[in-house]
């Protein structure tokens, strides 16, 4: 293993009836690194996330954090830990305020406010703060849900689809947001489909197709792998 991973994942396994979602997968996640995670459709990639972050029990394998297994651990307790998650469809809380929503996911935060407003300032959203999120773009709700797990200090985040349905302005936004917490440190694993943002964000790429780890390496040996090709045009596709 290596020397400086933040995250170990081991023989993770998830079934659902005589459906295996997630069969055996194992990999690590090194500290600081943009990680990508890719495959076709039903690969695997969200229930993936679910066990990793505690949203859903593995049936078998462990999941180890910082040195420690927290294989079963609950969402919340994770979130404590600096092991945070976006989902593929935004939480954001339309009667709320823009400033409120980040607020409210911010119980771990000591200076809340300013953390907020910080962030309303690198989105370019500080006009906003006040009126209803209701009264946001998609891709300005997308912004909002980044940064709500951003106010929560993380580690590592992993981040669901987050430039799906955004135009090519919001997209450059959310990657200038994520860019900047990365070299303050923070750890990615990033599921996306679109292959050019995936090759040119991430150093590091894991392949998943049918529940299982098909490969892993750098963005130019996945590009010309034949199994990955095979994985997405081969059969039915993404
Ligand atoms: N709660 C569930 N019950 C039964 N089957 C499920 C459940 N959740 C996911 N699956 C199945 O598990 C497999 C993996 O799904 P998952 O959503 O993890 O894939 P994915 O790689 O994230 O796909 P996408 O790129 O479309 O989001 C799929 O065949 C899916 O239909």
């Amino acid at each position: 293993m290596s020397g400086d991973s933040i995250l170990e994942i081991e023989s993770i396994r998830k079934e659902y009836g005589s459906l295996v979602a997630v069969d055996d997968v194992s990999f690590d996640v090194e500290r600081g690194q943009i990680l990508g995670l890719i495959g076709p459709n039903g690969a695997g990639k969200s229930t993936l996330f679910d066990l990793i972050t505690g949203v859903q029990t593995p049936d078998g394998g462990t999941v180890n954090y910082d040195g420690q297994d927290i294989t079963g651990n609950s969402l919340e307790r994770n979130v404590e830990l600096g092991l945070v998650r976006t989902f593929q469809q935004t939480r954001v809380l339309g009667q709320m305020t823009v400033r409120e929503n980040l607020l409210v996911a911010s119980q771990l935060s000591d200076q809340p406010r300013e953390r907020a407003d910080e962030l309303l300032d690198v989105i370019e959203l500080t006009e906003k703060s006040d009126i209803l999120a209701e009264g946001l773009s998609f891709g300005q709700q997308k912004l909002i849900s980044i940064s709500q797990a951003l106010m929560l200090d993380p580690e590592i985040i992993l981040l669901d689809e987050p430039l799906a349905g955004v135009n090519p302005t919001m997209e450059n936004k959310i990657l200038d947001l994520i860019h900047e917490m990365h070299d303050e440190g923070t750890t990615f694993v990033f599921v996306e489909h679109d292959m050019d943002v995936i090759m040119s964000e991430c150093e590091d790429i894991v392949v998943m197709n049918s529940g299982r780890l098909l490969t892993r390496g750098p963005p130019k040996q996945i590009q010309n792998d034949d199994r990955v090709i095979e994985a997405y045009f081969g059969g039915e596709g993404a």
